[in-house]
């Protein structure tokens, strides 16, 4: 099985709304067969890391670390990532990463992904969706967030990376808003906010440089919140 988009995407509406925005939501983004082989490769015994971070350090664990933390220490570590995350930049959730050179990458669903994403057609697709001609390749790494994770407000501009846009393929069916995991734009001082629903094989595209978060996933939460994320970049 090969990735292909959705043959009946309506690129222009969609290249309209993001303009206007800087974000839009794309229903049905690969065909499906694509995305149901994309999900079910990400199942729980794959290579999950769990991430989280103090200040600029990020720390990875396996998975289940935690689970098998002494009880004082991992309460310890909680309840400090709860306070960091109440004032500052905060996240916790599980990861697996991509290598960005293709050379690196193996016949897994998850790398297969990556390399479609950087290349035609989807590439040429993502150029003309966003008018960014300078889009080079599409970084990847799936995400996992299980009850309790989030990820605090930040805007994804990172000196020297180069990113232009933000993707989510979301991989999740049937989630409820009250579950959390909602990617929220919130403004400057907002009473209202726009908060994005996870959805199966909805491709969220935004402009980097926006405040944005992942609200936390909630402790009673059926399932995890799982997609496929990164960014359109340029090369150096
Ligand atoms: O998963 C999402 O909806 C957004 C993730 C995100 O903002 C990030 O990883 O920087
Ligand atoms: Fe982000």
């Amino acid at each position: 099985m090969t990735y292909a988009l959705n043959p009946s995407l309506e690129t222009a509406s969609i290249a309209a709304e993001l303009a206007a925005s800087g974000r839009v939501q794309v229903a049905d983004f690969l065909v499906p067969e694509a995305a149901e082989m994309l999900a079910s490769a990400l199942p729980d015994s794959a290579p999950w890391r769990h991430v989280l971070n103090a200040g600029d350090n990020v720390y990875e664990l396996d998975a289940n670390a935690l689970d098998s933390m002494p009880a004082e220490q991992r309460s310890a570590l909680e309840q400090k990532v709860d306070r960091e995350a109440g004032q500052g930049f905060q996240f916790r959730f599980d990861t697996i990463r991509v290598p960005d050179d293709a050379d690196q990458r193996d016949d897994s669903a998850l790398h297969r992904f990556a390399t479609f994403m950087s290349g035609d057609p989807a590439r040429g697709w993502l150029r003309s969706v966003t008018g960014c001609y300078a889009i080079d390749f599409a970084d990847c790494q799936a995400t996992r967030y299980r009850p309790g994770h989030f990820l605090t407000r930040h805007d994804d501009a990172v000196e020297g990376k180069q990113r232009h846009f933000a993707y989510v393929l979301s991989l999740t069916g049937g989630w409820r808003a009250e579950w959390g995991g909602l990617l929220h734009f919130p403004g400057e001082d907002e009473p209202r906010i726009e908060a994005f629903v996870p959805r199966f094989n909805m491709l969220t595209l935004f402009a980097v440089g926006q405040p944005h978060s992942v609200s936390q996933v909630a402790s009673y939460a059926p399932r995890a919140r799982l997609s496929v994320t990164g960014w359109l970049r340029s090369r150096g």
